[in-house]
């Protein structure tokens, strides 16, 4: 079954969302607040930084996280061995951005973050009571006033023919967060797994929103909110001599936040990155 395209301005757009993270992991949007011109605009801005030689004052700081990370440093999905074929930047509002960059990508942060709560309510209001008492306090609230909300801008280059045997733009693997907002990228390649194993195509009309649910909303919601296992695939003819730009926000709680019996966002995070050998 392919993936339904959910009208925001519908009047049962929030019920219908909710169903299809349910059953998906995933939901699309259409007629959602936030402008394509808006998303050009910053994946050609952000095309041009990475583009320029300028990105190597930017390299990302170690501890805290914030900034560009080299091809040669990206990241190796959980259970692979073989880098993606991708660089990227992690933007959070106190950390490093560059001057001319700086305010558009903190307005598309903020403006992200505040759709993000509405979704998020959304699914509050149309969870199942029994899985809904036993969310520690609302969805919203878990992401209100955080500082681990992450921001990826990528840029995955155009393949060069040289690329390792089997690598991906990005490796099969699941968000660990709360919920993730990821406009539709400037080309396709995204695909999810499906309950029969099948990969499906992600919409991706440009100005598109698609929506996934993160390890920690499955934690969180008992796994009545599956986390649903994603990648981006590699471009042939044509396609493959363009760049691609997308733009997750990750939705992280507040370390403090109490995902279950077993844990806190923190110790959650903390688990997973120790899996994955980045702490
Ligand atoms: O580039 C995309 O479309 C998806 C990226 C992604 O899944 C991630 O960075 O977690
Ligand atoms: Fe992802």
């Amino acid at each position: 079954m392919p993936l339904e395209t959910i009208d925001y301005l519908h009047p049962n757009a929030a019920q219908d969302f909710t169903r299809s993270l349910r059953e998906t992991g995933f939901g699309v949007l259409k007629n959602h607040p936030i402008p394509a011109e808006r998303l050009q605009s910053i994946y050609a801005n952000w095309q041009a930084f990475f583009d320029s030689e300028d990105k190597h004052n930017y390299r990302f700081n170690p501890g805290p996280q914030d900034g560009f990370f080299p091809a040669d440093v990206s990241e190796t999905a959980k259970g692979h061995k073989l880098k993606d074929l991708k660089e990227y930047y992690h933007i959070y509002p106190w950390g490093q951005i560059p001057d001319q960059l700086r305010q558009e990508i903190l307005e598309y942060y903020a403006d992200a973050n505040a759709l993000a709560a509405e979704l998020l309510d959304w699914v509050q209001e149309h969870s199942p009571i029994e899985i809904k008492t036993e969310f520690s306090q609302p969805l919203s609230q878990m992401i209100a006033n955080s500082e681990q909300t992450l921001l990826r801008v990528l840029h995955y280059p155009p393949l060069t023919g040289e690329e390792p045997e089997g690598a991906l733009r990005a490796a099969a693997h699941e968000d660990i967060n709360l919920l993730t907002v990821l406009p539709a990228a400037s080309e396709t390649g995204l695909q999810v797994l499906d309950k029969n194993q099948k990969w499906l195509d992600v919409p991706c009309d440009f100005g598109n929103l698609i929506i996934n649910t993160g390890d920690m909303l499955q934690e969180a919601s008992g796994h009545y909110f599956p986390s649903t296992t994603h990648r981006v695939v590699n471009p042939s003819g044509e396609a493959a001599k363009h760049s691609r730009i997308s733009m997750p926000l990750f939705l992280h709680p507040r370390p403090d936040v109490v995902l279950s019996e077993r844990y806190t966002a923190y110790s959650y995070l903390q688990e997973r990155l120790r899996e994955l050998g980045v702490i």
